[in-house]
Formats: structure tokens, sequence, C-alpha cells
């Protein structure tokens, strides 16, 4: 059994059906990928498996607990983390102090020492308000209040976007740092290149269906998997 089994997931906004029978599974220690063209339902599918948009139908379960239906700060509790595009760190809190909000309700704890190994800047910041940090910044301090949860997995949702290639770089690292050490990691992505380098296995999204699943090694091999379904 992987660490992450969905099943049969649908996801509406309203009247829109967003997500169809969507269907993954991400076992523990891999670095899964979800590909996908603007709107193609990347974002909704991180936040359905959060449980911040509930799905209508199908099964999330988690290390063997159902997490269909349960509301987002539950499925927290239970291992989950997503790392939202906007980031969401408290901007008139300092660098630790957002740290230690977000450890409080966890069942696990990092201890702060090791967020700061990851991320050496966030210990040179350590005093700074969210507001002083840059986009490189606060996305490591957002990725960091996930992480002192100790969650079983992290969703990232387009961690690198809008960001200078040197902090790319820098996030890299930290995530194939978090990989090795064994963290579970589900990351959406634009920048291909980055994601299949980091990323053991793929699968694409296509108007809300999944579309494609395989190894990362073959999309790097064929690349006309990714003019089909990326149009890259
Ligand atoms: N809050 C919302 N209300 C209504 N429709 C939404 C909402 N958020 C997204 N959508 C629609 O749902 C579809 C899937 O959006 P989603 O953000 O999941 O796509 P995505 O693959 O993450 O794309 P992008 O890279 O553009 O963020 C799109 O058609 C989008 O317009």
């Amino acid at each position: 059994m992987s660490l992450l089994e969905v099943q049969g997931m649908h996801s509406y906004y309203g009247d829109s059906h967003i997500l169809f029978d969507v269907g993954m599974r991400v076992d523990k220690g891999e670095v899964v990928a979800l590909l996908g063209r603007n709107g193609a339902g990347k974002s909704t599918t991180l936040k359905s498996l959060m449980g911040v948009v509930r799905p209508r139908a199908g099964s999330v379960v988690l290390d063997g607990v159902q997490l269909a239906g349960r509301k987002s700060h539950a499925i927290a509790r239970e291992g989950m983390q997503l790392v939202h595009e906007e980031r969401r760190i408290f901007g008139s809190l300092d660098v630790e102090e957002n740290l230690v909000l977000a450890g409080l309700t966890a069942k696990g704890r990092w201890p702060l020492a090791r967020i700061y190994e990851m991320f050496p800047r966030l210990q040179e910041r350590r005093s700074s308000r969210g507001t002083d940090l840059s986009g490189g910044e606060q996305q490591m301090l957002a990725i960091g209040r996930a992480l002192v949860r100790d969650p079983k997995i992290v969703l990232l949702d387009e961690p690198f976007e809008g960001l200078a290639p040197v902090i790319v770089r820098d996030l890299m690292e930290a995530c194939r740092r978090l990989a090795s050490e064994g963290q579970t990691i589900v990351i959406v992505e634009q920048n291909i290149a980055a994601t299949l380098a980091l990323a053991q296995r793929v699968y694409i999204l296509n108007n809300g269906h999944i579309a494609h699943e395989g190894p990362a090694s073959e999309l790097k091999a064929k690349p006309e998997l990714l003019q089909r379904y990326l149009g890259v």
C-alpha cells in the first residue's frame, strides 16, 4: 500500500466540474510531479487532497487514514501539508515566530535548528518580519512552516514561480536534500526541467483528467509526450 492513495476523485467549483476521476498514488519517500497546462486542474488537485476544496466523490487515503470530506486542519493533523502558491506567511511576525506558530498544533515537530540547517538564509533572517523578506526567503519560510510540523507528505504548489534562477537552485537543492532524507513530496510546477530533475514519477493532468502516468525518465526520453500534453 502506498503512503497516499487517491481514487475516483471528482471536484467542482460551484457547478463547474473541474476534476474527473483523478487517481494517484505516492509511495513513502517518493517525489511525484503533477504537470499540465494552465487550467488543467493541478492546483485544484492539491487543494482537493488538502481539503481546501472538498472533493464531491472519491477517496484520499494517507497512511491508511481516509481524508476525503474532512476539514483541512484535520487533514493537516493527519500529516499532510500544502505550501500554497501565495505562500501565506504572517507578514507582521518575524521568521522565527512564523515557524513556532506553525508548529504549535502539530503532532510532531522538527526542531527549528533542523529548519535552519535546511535553509541557512532563514536563520540569518530569523528576526526579520515576513513582509521584509524577499520572494525567495518567503518561499523558504512557507516550506519551513510546513516542515516544522513533521508532515508525512508535503504538497508544493509552484514553489519556484517568479523566483530568480539562483534562488530556484537553492530551493531545488533543499528539495533534493529533503527527498534524500525520505520526505515524501508532491510538486506542481511550470518549470518542467526543474521538476523532472527532482521527481521520480510524473502524472500529467489534461482538462481535469489524468492523461499520463510514468517515470520522470520516460518524459525526459520522449519529448513528444511533453509536446502532446504540455505544448512545450
Ligand atoms: N476559485 C475558483 N472558482 C472557480 N473556478 C476556478 C477557481 N479556481 C480555479 N478555477 C478553474 O478551475 C480550473 C482548474 O484550475 P487550476 O488552478 O486547478 O489549474 P492549474 O492546472 O493549477 O493551472 P494554473 O497553472 O493556471 O494554476 C480552471 O478552469 C480554473 O479557471
